[in-house]
């Protein structure tokens, strides 16, 4: 018997009772408790008589998410049956994953972000507060379940496009974790959202009546390094194993906090690495539909935050493993900011922008003004053929740009990556209509498919939920300490195999596997990374088997398991073997 269908099956000790038990999450199967459940744990009379399946609770849970038609309405639903019945949830995503993830996560779960104060019902995750920075082990102690796993932590200052969200950012390790879950089957009794309430420099949010988190100004510079120190260092003490992913601090913070805690506990910037990861992954992709590899491409990025350079860097990684050096690598990419392209003899840059300056003496040579070198120019003087939106300007690129693009190549690849869907750099309609369908499109943010000539066009959704979750299960799965850039590039050339480009014939194949296919993804992807971590020496012993045992032991299901009373004062909610849960009991 395998083991996910085994922890489906076995039962679990519980000690709650009555409307303690209805009220946690984790644990409420709502009209679904079976007849002995509700005798045995004082259930009688708090539920209407009829007994449901969870199919039946779907069935209405669908029925009530259709009733409403704004997506940010759905969303509330969504997040409020999270809140009363996690199984229940996770089992109506898995029947709905495509249409629900866009409201889960990006693009609707930037609004709830948004509107997180006003719509805010229930708690969820832990708000660690700067006023309470001298308490934060008691605040971790205060966490309901206490194996936690994975914690996606962010202090709300860069929240996908839409800036500085303060406590509101709370939506976004909430969404992220849900797809840890819904993607890759990880418990979520063993997952923890975390806030780090520095206060907000959103003139709104500081003004708002109903703001919800700390309202005052962010605290910044040695306070901020210091109260972020607390938190790691707390968390670590409390849970050595824990994977912790950053993300969405804004740019200064970003790279500068994962170059502090690499070697500390074992954590990943989802914004940079995950990004780069599932990037340079869907480029090897489009690169299969051109025939070509992507040492072949010059790349023009427009915005060069830690995002894009991130994902730069990762390009240099992948073009120096096809075979060119590094500075040929390097020379085929031009990253354009606010300041214009990048030079070699720019003041100001950081460190990260400046490793992928082009030479100012080889721009001397472009007729241009070298002092700003605009987007337009960059894509002409380049003979660029790929275009990567990283800047949150909705509309960047321009019909002028796009055809530009297209006179220097038969195929462009364009990814618009800017998230939410309202701050794309341009549409996936208007790109391939002013490339008469040649244009090879990836988007940050889910978009549907265009008809052009009859044919319908699927758009991938280049987005870090191809990554992460494949992440976490190596982590957990693989007892792993460290995060590795060489995890991240395998886990790109897992999703890169995984896209039908290679397989399908057809100018306009789908590039990304379907998300219907993501659940097994994240399980291969998981069986390479912990490979990559074992010759790194950084992941526990196993064999093949035993790994793919490890990861299949993992896999959380939403499936109601039977209860049994349990003796000790103890709710039981992580899944582990029947055995194990008789022996605690004895
Ligand atoms: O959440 C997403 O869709 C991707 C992401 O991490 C970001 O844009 O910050
Ligand atoms: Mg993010």
């Amino acid at each position: 018997m395998s083991k996910p269908e085994q922890t489906a099956q076995a039962a679990l000790f519980v000690s709650s009772t009555g409307s303690d038990l209805l009220a946690n999450s984790l644990l409420n199967k709502g009209t679904a408790f079976t007849a002995e459940e509700r005798e045995a744990f004082k259930l009688k009379g708090l539920l209407p008589g009829r007994i449901e399946s969870l199919q039946q609770q779907a069935a209405r849970a669908y029925h009530q998410y259709n009733s409403f038609s704004e997506a940010i309405n759905k969303h509330i639903y969504l997040r409020m049956l999270q809140d009363a019945n996690e199984t229940l949830f996770y089992y109506l995503l898995e029947q709905h994953l495509d249409e629900m993830m866009p409201v889960i996560y990006t693009p609707t779960v930037g609004e709830a972000c948004e509107q997180f104060s006003e719509i805010y019902r229930r708690p969820r995750g832990l708000f660690i507060s700067y006023p309470d920075r001298h308490r934060i082990k008691e605040l971790l102690d205060n966490v309901d379940h206490q194996d936690i796993k994975v914690i996606v932590v962010t202090d709300g200052s860069r929240i996908l496009g839409l800036g500085d969200q303060g406590a509101g950012g709370m939506g976004i390790p909430i969404g992220k974790l849900s797809l840890y879950t819904a993607c890759a089957g990880i418990d979520p009794a063993v997952t923890l959202p975390v806030m780090l309430d520095v206060g907000t420099n959103n003139p709104q949010l500081l003004d708002n009546p109903l703001y919800i988190g700390w309202q005052h100004k962010r605290i910044s510079d040695h306070d901020y390094d210091a109260f972020v120190d607390l938190f790691i260092e707390a968390a670590q003490t409390k849970w050595p194993d824990v994977l912790l992913q950053f993300e969405d601090f804004e740019q200064q913070k970003a790279l500068p906090l994962l170059q502090r805690y690499r070697q500390q506990i074992c954590c990943f910037n989802d914004d940079i690495q995950g990004t780069a990861s599932v990037t340079v992954g869907t480029l090897l992709a489009a690169c299969k539909v051109k025939g070509e590899q992507l040492r072949d491409q010059t790349l023009v990025f427009a915005g060069a935050g830690s995002a894009g350079c991130g994902i730069a860097e990762q390009i240099v990684t992948q073009m120096q493993a096809e075979g060119l050096t590094q500075a040929e690598a390097r020379s085929r990419i031009y990253m354009v900011d606010r300041q214009g392209l990048l030079s070699s003899d720019m003041q100001g840059l950081f460190d990260f922008q400046q490793q992928l300056a082009q030479s100012a003496d080889k721009l001397k040579h472009w007729p241009v003004d070298s002092t700003f070198i605009s987007l337009a120019d960059t894509i002409k003087f380049s003979a660029a053929t790929v275009l990567i939106g990283v800047s949150g300007q909705p509309g960047l690129f321009d019909e002028a740009m796009v055809k530009q693009l297209h006179s220097q190549c038969q195929r462009p690849i364009i990814f618009p990556l800017s998230n939410p869907s309202s701050r794309v750099e341009a549409v996936p309609s208007d790109l391939l209509h002013w490339t008469q369908g040649q244009a090879i499109i990836a988007t940050g943010s889910p978009f549907k498919p265009v008809k052009l000539n009859d044919q319908w066009i699927p758009i991938a959704q280049c987005n870090n939920s191809y990554i992460f979750p494949g992440i976490g299960l190596a982590v957990i799965a693989g007892n792993i300490h460290s995060i590795t850039d060489e995890m991240l590039t395998q886990a790109s050339e897992v999703l890169a195999e995984a896209s039908p480009a290679g397989q399908s014939a057809g100018e306009n194949p789908a590039l990304l596997p379907a998300l219907d296919d993501v659940f097994e993804l994240s399980q291969t992807i998981a069986f390479s990374v912990i490979k990559v971590a074992q010759s790194q020496g950084l992941a526990a012993e196993m064999d093949d088997s035993q790994i793919h045992h490890a990861i299949k032991q993992h896999l959380w299901r939403p499936r109601y398991r039977p209860y049994q009373v349990a003796k000790q004062a103890l709710d039981q909610v992580y899944a582990e073997t029947f055995d194990n849960e008789c022996k605690q009991q004895k």
